[in-house]
């Protein structure tokens, strides 16, 4: 995989926070309800009476629309899952706020269901689609509910749902739902006892998962909202990918890349007060649990958000709620995270609303430690390959005496600062190279056009009419091409000829001289001298053989005109496609056109 950014091993990340404000909808509307939020033009920054805050994006009312919400703060998440990084987006605000709604936790399989969780499952496969030839991919996702502080599977196909009264589907209270467990591995991180984690191939199979588990979940009717989420519900998207190499590359790149990442994305149960909610019996109760879990994920907010107490190394209260405990990585751990808070614009929600955004000013400022997840062995392999290669040139060094090692870290200060200059310089010759290519096309051009103009130039210095030599214009371009190369083909078999005379004399003088000198041998190791007549028969045939020579050189010589020839027609067909494409381009509005051009 290209990982698009230059990654750090161990990078500070503060949480994002973008604030989502829904339209108002008709309850409110039917009740008189105004917008009683103002949005700074062209600021992030929301304004509520006295009160004014300033987030990383603004989304919804007057400011930028909702559906950007995507591609500016959940993509580049996306990005880093595929670098390695764990990734969060979490939505927080009031019951009836827009959580479920900005997630897509309601999913149902509709294809144009809107919503985070479905873009996400789309873009994820696209990027696997795009980059699998050369990695292997392993997806995983799992979906649990925090619903009255335990932990529900909601991808377990043993539970059945049942529907209980008027729009309230008490899964929880379904005999087969068991509570997962919370453990803790060794080195300190979280996992799920048990938890379903399904294999999936296919945005298809991922889509069915979530429209499952979204239908498991527990919902109700309150008075803010018909169909309010009663849980705090966790789709996690476990990716892992490992490099495919051929035989040789394995040995050259060491296999230690396989990474694994996790993308939590979170559909908090809103904050409620039971006045407003109207809630009571059963559904009080789950307020109370979820207002204690979202009380609990407010102290964790608080901790890390305060920067003294951060730096006095201050408790973070993770321990005090299952939401806290499962989100200890998204908030001031190792993960990306996004907060989304959801606020209703209208003037009844204000006190609620304002609660909202304090707790997301607060979030802004949790610092997490994103790292890149290596499979830990392969990770290893790696660390211990370079302390080896490290001691290795230590010793070497050390060998000849501590100066040498001050030398050595030196020369590895340059060699890493020569290699930084060295990609700088690469990438300047790239571009470079390629507007050297340019011009180069753009003087050939200009070429072109400078030779078609001088043949108009002349044409109208004979009288022609403009018409007359713009429909002449082929033709003379052929012409002009066919006598350039049949002057080349002239000039190019006149060279020929004359190396090959040149070559034949000095081959004819050299056969002469040799049998010569073997007929002065023949004469001088006692053969009688010639008479005349023999002397003339040895010249006639010494003649015939020149003739013979000369019939042979001749053949040769006319088989390469023959050649010259082909290779010509070939290039002035070349030639010919090159003009025709210009003249398309030309006719197609190209700043070529001698009109346009003579006109300026
Ligand atoms: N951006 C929006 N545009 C139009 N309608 C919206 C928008 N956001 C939310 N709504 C509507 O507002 C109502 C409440 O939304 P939703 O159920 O997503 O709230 P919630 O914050 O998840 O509530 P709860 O915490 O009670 O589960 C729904 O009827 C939903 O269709």
């Amino acid at each position: 995989m290209e990982c698009s950014e230059v990654a750090p091993h161990h990078q500070k990340d503060s949480v994002k926070v973008a604030v989502n404000i829904r339209p108002l909808i008709t309850p409110e509307l039917l009740l008189g309800c105004t917008d009683c939020v103002t949005i700074t033009p062209g600021e992030p920054q929301v304004q509520i009476g006295p009160h004014v805050f300033t987030y990383d994006h603004v989304y919804g009312s007057k400011s930028s629309p909702s559906s950007l919400i995507f591609e500016q703060c959940v993509h580049p998440l996306i990005d880093s899952l595929f670098c390695g990084y764990n990734a969060t987006v979490l939505a927080y605000g009031q019951t009836g706020s827009g959580k479920t709604y900005t997630m897509g936790t309601n999913y149902t399989g509709e294809a144009n269901c809107g919503g985070i969780i479905p873009q996400v499952m789309e873009t994820i496969f696209k990027k696997v689609d795009a980059l699998k030839d050369g990695t292997e991919y392993l997806i995983r996702v799992s979906f649990i509910e925090i619903f009255k502080e335990e932990v529900f599977d909601l991808l377990d196909a043993s539970h059945a749902a049942l529907r209980l009264d008027s729009g309230y589907v008490a899964k929880a209270a379904a005999p087969s739902r068991v509570p997962i467990q919370i453990r803790e591995t060794v080195n300190g991180g979280i996992t799920l006892a048990g938890v379903t984690e399904a294999d999936v191939k296919t945005k298809e199979e991922m889509a069915s998962l979530l429209a499952r588990g979204s239908s498991s979940r527990a919902t109700g009717s309150t008075n803010m909202n018909s169909q309010s989420s009663r849980s705090h519900a966790i789709f996690t998207i476990s990716l892992e990918q490992k490099k495919v190499f051929s035989a040789s590359d394995k040995l050259a790149c060491n296999d230690y890349n396989i990474l694994s990442s996790k993308f939590h994305l979170v559909d908090l149960a809103g904050s409620e007060r039971a006045k407003r909610t109207g809630a009571d019996g059963l559904r009080l109760k789950e307020g109370i649990h979820i207002n204690r879990g979202l009380l609990a994920l407010g102290n964790v907010i608080s901790a890390l958000g305060d920067e003294k107490k951060r730096k006095e190394g201050a408790f973070v209260p993770y321990r005090d709620s299952k939401l806290t405990r499962l989100l200890q990585d998204s908030l001031g751990g190792n993960s990306r995270t996004v907060m989304i808070a959801c606020i209703s614009p209208a003037d009844s929600n204000a006190e609620e609303t304002i609660n909202t955004l304090k707790y997301a000013n607060r979030a802004r400022n949790i610092q997490n430690k994103a790292v890149i997840n290596r499979d830990p062995v392969t990770a290893e392999m790696q660390r211990l390959r370079s302390q080896l290669e490290q001691l290795q040139t230590e010793l070497l060094f050390s060998r000849s005496g501590s100066a040498a090692l001050e030398e050595l870290q030196l020369l590895q200060q340059k060699v890493s600062l020569l290699e930084l200059k060295n990609s700088e310089l690469n990438h300047e010759l790239k571009e470079k190279e390629l507007s050297c290519d340019q011009l180069a096309q753009r003087a050939l051009a200009a070429q072109l056009e400078k030779d078609r103009l001088m043949l108009k130039l002349e044409s109208a210095r004979n009288g022609k009419s403009w018409d007359a030599i713009e429909n002449a214009d082929t033709d003379q371009d052929v012409d002009i091409m066919k006598n350039y190369i049949l002057k080349i083909q002239q000039l190019e078999g006149e060279l020929m000829r004359q190396k090959f005379s040149t070559t034949c004399k000095n081959g004819l003088d050299d056969r002469f001289t040799m049998e010569k000198d073997l007929l002065l041998d023949d004469l001088s190791s006692g053969c009688e001298l010639g008479t005349p007549d023999a002397s003339s028969e040895v010249d006639e045939e010494k003649e015939r053989e020149h003739s013979s020579m000369q019939d042979k050189l001749d053949n040769e010589l006319q088989e390469l005109d023959k050649r010259l020839q082909q290779k010509e027609i070939g290039r002035y067909w070349g030639y010919q496609f090159y003009i025709t494409s210009h003249k398309t381009y030309t006719q197609q509005g190209g700043d070529t056109n001698p009109r346009q051009r003579l006109a300026r």
